[in-house]
């Protein structure tokens, strides 16, 4: 890994660290000899060009996918080979939101945020349940009339949110997020990272995000991670990246739609939305 910043929190104390992670399906190998480290309290941004394993990375993460070598901690952690109850302790510090936010469509916005809260304490009273479940509602940036609604009534906006509020039901220390603003209008976009810097900064979170939008990248991550020939080729700021001689970073970052997305967010710092307005 080309490690064009590795502060002494990267090497020392990683909340999550990986190291030659080998993923293969059938004859195709996906990720070889991949080492990442994230360091508390940062958002990393996770891109690489499409099928280069930025999902699957995040499945190895979080245990949904058993890697064929290497070593995975979280919180200081193994996550491999764990049983149940342990992986269960390790699981209940972090939250997930996926692409599309996968929420149950026969629950309401409400009884989704509940799901967790209900598979990691059971015995908890339904009263509480639904007063965490509303202000889970309202943190992620939806009106509380969200809360009794199905999906099928929300607009794609409103779905990543409430997918958000489900990810923070438990009041995780680490966020993974799985391309939060795909299918977002422009508007829409800028709004949910402006939400995630702030739930960041307020609660404390780190936040690993895949995502293919560089606005969001140039807005609100600390680090990019970036993945190409299996594994993760460097990671740094987008200044320490775009240093690098490396001819898909160049073209990722400073072809005309990396140039596009720096002239933006100059306009966006001028003028952010209140996040009152951030309900799209
Ligand atoms: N369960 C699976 N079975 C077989 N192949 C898989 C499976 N999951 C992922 N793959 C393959 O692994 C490769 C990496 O997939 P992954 O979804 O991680 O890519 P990605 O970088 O997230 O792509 P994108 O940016 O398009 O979402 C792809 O070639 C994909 O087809």
């Amino acid at each position: 890994m080309t490690a064009v910043r590795q502060s002494a929190q990267t090497t020392e104390n990683p909340i999550i660290r990986v190291r030659g992670l080998k993923n293969c399906f059938g004859e195709q190998v996906i990720h070889d000899g991949l080492d990442l480290d994230v360091c508390r309290g940062e958002i990393i941004g996770v891109v690489g060009g499409s099928g280069t394993g930025k999902s699957v990375l995040m499945r190895s993460i979080i245990g949904l996918q058993t890697p064929v070598e290497g070593s995975i901690e979280v919180f200081g952690e193994n996550t491999i080979g764990r049983d149940e109850t342990e992986s269960a302790e390790i699981r209940k510090r972090w939250g997930i939101l996926f692409q599309g936010g996968a929420l149950f469509s026969t629950l309401t916005v409400s009884e989704n945020v509940q799901v967790p809260l209900k598979e990691f304490y059971p015995q908890i009273d339904p009263v509480l349940l639904q007063e965490i479940a509303a202000y889970k509602v309202v943190m992620s940036g939806l009106p509380a009339e969200a809360a009794p609604k199905y999906p099928a009534e929300l607009s794609g906006g409103m779905k990543k949110r409430a997918g958000l509020a489900r990810a923070l039901a438990l009041d995780p220390e680490l966020l993974f997020l799985d391309e939060p603003t795909a299918g977002l209008d422009p508007i829409g976009a800028a709004a949910f990272d402006e939400l995630t810097a702030s739930l960041q900064k307020t609660l404390g979170l780190t936040v690993f995000l895949i995502t293919h939008d560089l606005d969001t990248l140039y807005a609100i991550c600390d680090r990019v991670a970036v993945l190409a020939d299996k594994r993760v080729i460097a990671v740094g700021t987008i200044d320490e990246l775009l240093a690098l001689d490396h001819p898909w970073i160049q073209e990722y970052f400073n072809g005309p739609r990396g140039r596009a997305a720096v002239a933006g967010i100059g306009k966006r710092d001028a003028a952010p939305a209140p996040l009152a307005d951030q309900r799209t």
